[in-house]
């Protein structure tokens, strides 16, 4: 797995930013305009101090006319009111903005990531977890969402605060200015070392989360088979050890924020006390007034919370930066190949299919198919048989355009499949897989999969002609029973019948069926073969079929090994022929 380099992926992530600009700019105004009136409200208060002592020793009495309360009291606070409020509302659109700039960004990583999905190769779903892909598109959005909500703003926040408390310390004193800025940078220092730290752990923790994630979903999907194999000990340790893992994980990313955290606060302490011993020296010297040095400690907290978010926020930048990285890997893969810009539209379609020459391999470099030749006439029944990983289910993908060919061509109704939309060209196709497929959904909503504006009554024939009728109507709620592959009631067999009722209701030129008479007992067994008897009636089939007695009455059958077709004709050619299918179909008939 290529991860991307940070500094690119700081770059794309601008990239992917740059339609906010605007909303950026403006957020960097108010902020600005927010921390000036903030900024210049402790030298507002210690002039009205300096003025006021001065005031008092002048006149030599501790006595306050109502005149001099009004100018130099009522002035100063009416000023400090009117400053604290407009920073205030300018600090609100702020936080309006970088609310809804989150919300957009990570609106948009959604969309892009739930697009690239849909133009992503079969290989990337194969070579991939279904927890560490889960992990991607939820944490680690929602961690750069979150980043982007408070990070940001923080960020901004603290680089004004710091250039705008520091410019005044500057101005109020430059001496006592240069011991703070001193043990500024040695904060800094300590800063970027977590930072970098984290960055590490952070990616390890996500890490360790994916495959917690996919140890879950294994645990969930293969529920049965853990049982049967008596494994629910040997997964739950596994998992557990995984848990642990990432609770350490988890617990050393924690460590920097709760242990160096306290040392970057005591340091901006540190920072304040000498600049209060220092300042109350000045005094003393005559060198800064009271009203001063008041001022000089409220901006000298002023960057020193800043510098303890900044670190903070650096921390919590760089970690989504480890997230978005984790994005950028899927939004950087290779996508299948684009459909053609003039397509072709097949529109009275025959179901005519034709390999020529193909050659095919799952990677590059590892032919499977060296020289795949047969040609599926119209209507006609095309069975594929062959010992397991012949490269039957690997044809039929081939025929769906799954995979892309290396070499060769496919044609339907003579046309290059390649000509075609994958749309279009998979509109020609029905499949009933080994692996039946059910939706959250009603059995009505489940059987119209393939139609969607199949009516009420179109989709209770189909399931008539499938032979599912009379278990739907037995269910709860008949057909608005809400069914699922995951929590169904059904039989294996049933959802079989149902698959094999959406082909119908669907309707397609060409059908695919694939081992589906499989772990089912007799009596469904019999009522599927008449379902598919039925389902393949005037239409072009391939019929996957380990039981060669289902496939006797094939027009064409293809014998399959090791990739490649051995061998084709009908059953009596084949067995003629005395090669592998009169070896296969002696082996299963003859004892
Ligand atoms: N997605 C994949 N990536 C890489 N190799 C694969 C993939 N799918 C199948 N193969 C390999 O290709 C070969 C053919 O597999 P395929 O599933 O087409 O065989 P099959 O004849 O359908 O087998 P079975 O009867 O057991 O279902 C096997 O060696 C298999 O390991």
């Amino acid at each position: 797995m290529t991860q991307v380099s940070s500094k690119s992926s700081i770059k794309q992530f601008f990239i992917f930013i740059k339609p906010e600009k605007n909303k950026f700019f403006l957020l960097m105004i108010c902020s600005i305009i927010s921390h000036i009136l903030v900024t210049m409200i402790p030298f507002i208060m210690g002039i009205a101090i300096d003025n006021l002592l001065k005031t008092i020793q002048i006149s030599n009495k501790n006595i306050l006319t109502p005149d001099v309360i009004k100018e130099l009291i009522l002035g100063p606070i009416i000023l400090l009111i009117t400053v604290s409020f407009i920073s205030s509302y300018f600090s609100y659109v702020q936080e309006k903005m970088i609310a809804s700039l989150s919300e957009d960004v990570t609106l948009r990583l959604r969309q892009e990531v739930t697009q690239k999905f849909k133009k992503l190769p079969m290989s990337f779903f194969d070579s991939h977890q279904v927890g560490d892909i889960l992990s991607r598109t939820t944490n680690d959005i929602n961690r750069i969402s979150e980043m982007l909500l408070t990070g940001v703003n923080q960020l901004f926040s603290s680089i004004v605060s710091i250039i705008l408390g520091v410019t005044m310390l500057f101005y109020i004193n430059v001496k006592l200015t240069s011991i703070v800025i001193f043990l500024i940078v040695l904060s800094s220092i300590v800063t970027t070392w977590v930072a970098n730290k984290n960055k590490k752990l952070a990616d390890k923790n996500q890490q360790e989360l994916g495959v917690f994630n996919n140890q879950v979903e294994e645990y969930f999907s293969g529920n049965l088979e853990i049982k049967v194999f008596n494994q629910q000990q040997n997964t739950a340790s596994k998992i557990n050890e995984t848990n642990k893992r990432h609770q350490k994980a988890f617990e050393r990313s924690l460590f920097f924020d709760f242990t160096i955290y306290p040392v970057i606060r005591f340091l901006n302490q540190l920072t304040f006390i000498m600049s209060a011993i220092i300042g109350a020296g000045l005094v003393i010297q005559g060198t800064l007034t009271i009203g001063l040095v008041q001022a000089y400690l409220q901006y000298v907290n002023q960057i020193s919370e800043p510098i303890t978010s900044f670190s903070y926020v650096i921390n919590n930048i760089q970690g989504a930066m480890a997230s978005f990285d984790r994005i950028l890997y899927i939004l950087n893969q290779k996508e299948e190949k684009p459909d053609p810009q003039v397509p072709l539209n097949i529109a009275d379609s025959q179901g005519n299919i034709q390999f020529k020459e193909v050659k095919f391999g799952y990677t590059p470099d590892n032919l499977l198919m060296t020289n795949v030749n047969f040609t599926a006439e119209s209507r006609k029944m095309i069975a594929i048989v062959g010992p397991t990983g012949a490269g039957k289910t690997t044809l039929v993908n081939l025929l769906m355009r799954f995979y892309e060919i290396n070499d060769g061509v496919i044609t339907y109704d003579g046309q290059d499949i390649t000509a075609l939309t994958r749309k279009e060209l998979r509109s020609k196709f029905g499949m009933v897989l080994q692996n039946t497929w059910l939706f959250e959904g009603t059995v009505l909503e489940n059987i119209a999969y393939g139609n969607k504006v199949a009516t009420r009554k179109e989709i209770i024939e189909a399931a008539k002609i499938a032979q599912c009728d009379h278990f739907i109507r037995t269910l709860p709620n008949g057909y608005d029973s809400v069914i699922s592959s995951e929590n169904s009631t059904l039989s294996q067999g049933q959802q079989q019948l149902l698959t094999i009722a959406r082909v119908i209701l669907a309707n397609p030129p060409v059908v695919i069926l694939d081992e589906a008479t499989s772990s089912v007992d007799t009596r469904t067994e019999l009522e599927i073969q008449s379902a598919m008897a039925t389902a393949t009636k005037g239409r072009t089939s391939f019929v996957i079929a380990h039981r060669l007695s289902t496939i006797v009455k094939a027009d064409l059958i293809l014998v399959m090994d090791a990739g490649d077709i051995v061998e084709q004709g009908t059953h009596q050619e084949l067995l003629n022929e005395k090669g592998l299918y009169s070896k296969l179909y002696n082996s299963q008939f003859k004892n």
